[in-house]
């Protein structure tokens, strides 16, 4: 048989003499460009117990169990959230019925800067982008009807994240339940904050002593909580390319890890709790070899560079999440298409949970409809297509793995560099995050308009028919009804019980003590998210954007 290099000088480039190749661009979202075929001469350094090794067994490439959704599926966790709480509770009903396995809340804008709803901040956006919750009462209504020992409930909230979580817990207790049965996420992950999505209260350093102070807690109080998930899905939301995405991921991931072992905390008790999320783009290998390195280079640093030794450090759980940015308002049903595409990737990249979004995210919030067959999306693919029967089908493709260990070589490039510029939290101030992401996202752009990259219905096969699809409004009544509820939560509290509780919380940020206890004391006491978060706003102050050039 021909090598690689012999086949393709002596087969394929007379070939493409006869017929040039396409003129298109062929590369994936990283800028790489792929070659037009992979064969066993791409892998000569490759080895399969190294690089492989079995599913649920180290370096987890090929996932983090052994008999993957042959035991368990994926959950399907469809992140939901408008309104009032009631509404949002009525949501939750609806997906659990139409077969959604995990739930996922999505907050207001005021709520993940910590604002109460009736604060003049807040005026206009109460349940705009999400639910609004100011204090324990709407958690309270939030998930009425859901037994948090059930079902595990993931929380996209972060600057607030520590009180936010101390609610649900204060909720799970007043209902009497078992904390040490008790699952769930909260997003809690500030260092993407700073480098993407900008929704963060304090300075990076007592925002990251707030976050370690979860990472303490968490595994003594809510052994299966995960209390962290370092997320990937803002950083490329905001234009950063697939291996960007997982290189300052990772590089996160390891910052905390760095700052919980200078806590004096033992990493194999809080990495275990320690989970993931990715965005699932449009280009399919280079999204599913993303999700395999990923678990490769979080298992080899955890062992080799950490110490890590329970193995349960060492294995890279995700969340997945299809890619918003990829959808457009333009023919906005060809999304579905899009959705399912990116879903099928994630699956086959060995995802742990997973968000299918609506093909009206560009338009609004989703509607119930939109929601629903976003859902049925992920059960065609559970159910009908038969790629959950077997485990890890693509790996020993030449591609594949030829891929993987690309886009895991570039990713340790980018760790080493943030490592060598002094660290995340460096970076940042030095603007290197925000202008690493600029530049692709400048890229991607100039390539879509200048149609060197082709997105249907966008730049290429438009039409002009009007938009015909239902929107999802939100009822500007939300504003008052939140308000209600939180003027009679302040009159009806103990008002006593409420200033110590505030005091107590000022008191450990102060003395640089664990916050989690005070938190929850607050949570049991009525205060209102906006109470807290002065009230460390004082303690810790205000963070601003530093200009660079
Ligand atoms: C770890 C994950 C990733 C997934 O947790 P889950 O509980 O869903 O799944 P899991 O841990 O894989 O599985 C649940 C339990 O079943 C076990 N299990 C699973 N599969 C198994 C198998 N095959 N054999 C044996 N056991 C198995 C697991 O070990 C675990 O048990 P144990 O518990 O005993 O270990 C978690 O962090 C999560 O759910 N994240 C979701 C984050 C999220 O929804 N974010 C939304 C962001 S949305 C956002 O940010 C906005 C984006 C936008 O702007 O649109």
């Amino acid at each position: 048989m021909k090598t690689k290099n012999q086949w393709m000088t002596s087969v394929y480039a007379p070939a493409t003499s006869k017929l040039p190749e396409r003129k298109y661009n062929f590369k994936n979202l990283s800028d790489m460009d792929p070659e037009p075929i992979y064969t066993r001469d791409d892998l000569d350094d490759f080895d399969a117990a190294r690089d492989l090794g079995h599913p649920g067994e180290y370096p987890y490439t090929r996932g983090v169990q052994t008999t993957m959704y042959r035991g368990k599926l994926w959950t399907m966790r469809m992140f939901a959230g408008f309104g009032s709480a009631e509404q949002t509770n009525e949501r939750f009903h609806a997906l659990l019925r139409a077969g959604q396995t995990g739930l996922s809340t999505a907050f207001d804008l005021p709520t993940l800067m910590g604002y109460d709803a009736d604060h003049p901040f807040s005026k206009g956006e109460v349940g705009k982008c999400g639910v609004a919750v100011s204090c324990l009462a709407d958690m309270e209504v939030l998930f009425q009807g859901i037994d948090p020992e059930a079902v595990t409930t993931s929380m996209t909230i972060n600057s607030p994240a520590n009180a936010i979580w101390a609610m649900y817990i204060a909720n799970a207790q007043k209902q009497g339940k078992d904390l040490s049965k008790v699952g769930g996420t909260i997003q809690n992950d500030i260092l993407k904050e700073f480098i993407a999505q900008k929704e963060y209260i304090y300075p990076p350093a007592p925002s990251v002593k707030l976050v370690i102070d979860t990472f303490e807690w968490g595994p003594r109080n809510l052994p299966k909580w995960n209390f962290i998930s370092v997320s990937g899905y803002h950083i490329r939301e905001a234009g950063a390319t697939g291996v960007q995405e997982l290189a300052f991921t990772l590089a996160d991931g390891f910052h905390y890890v760095e700052k919980a072992l200078e806590r004096g905390l033992d990493i194999d008790e809080f990495a275990p709790r320690i989970s993931f999320f990715w965005d699932i783009h449009n280009d399919f290998f280079e999204e599913i070899a993303k999700l395999r390195a990923a678990r490769r280079i979080w298992a080899r640093q955890m062992k080799e560079r950490y110490g890590a030794k329970n193995s349960k450090s060492l294995m890279l759980r995700a969340h997945a999440q299809t890619a918003g940015v990829s959808l457009p308002a333009q023919q906005p049903l060809n999304n579905i298409a899009r959705v399912a595409i990116q879903a099928l990737a994630a699956v086959l990249g060995g995802t742990n949970s997973l968000h299918t979004d609506s093909y009206d995210e560009a338009l609004a919030l989703p509607t119930e409809e939109a929601a629903t067959i976003a859902l049925r999306t992920q059960q065609i693919i559970a159910y009908e297509t038969g790629v959950a029967g077997v485990i890890d089908p693509l790996a020993g493709s030449y591609y594949i793995e030829k891929l993987t260990n690309d886009i895991e070589a570039a990713a340790l490039g980018y760790i080493e560099q943030i490592r060598a510029l002094g660290g995340v939290e460096k970076c940042i101030d030095l603007g290197f995050f925000a202008s690493e992401i600029g530049e692709a996202a400048y890229r991607y752009q100039r390539e879509v308009d200048t149609k060197d990259r082709l997105i249907v219905g966008v730049n290429e096969f438009t039409d002009e028919r009007p938009l015909e699809v239902p929107i999802q409004l939100i009822d500007p009544e939300v504003e008052r009804v939140q308000a209600e509820r939180l003027a009679r939560v302040r009159r009806e509290r103990d008002p006593r019980r409420a200033s110590d509780a505030l005091e107590a919380l000022r008191s450990a940020a102060v003395q640089g003590l664990n916050t989690m206890p005070a938190f929850l004391e607050c949570a049991h006491a009525y205060c209102t998210l906006g109470e807290q978060m002065d009230t460390l706003r004082k303690v810790y102050g205000e963070y601003v954007e530093p200009v660079t050039v």
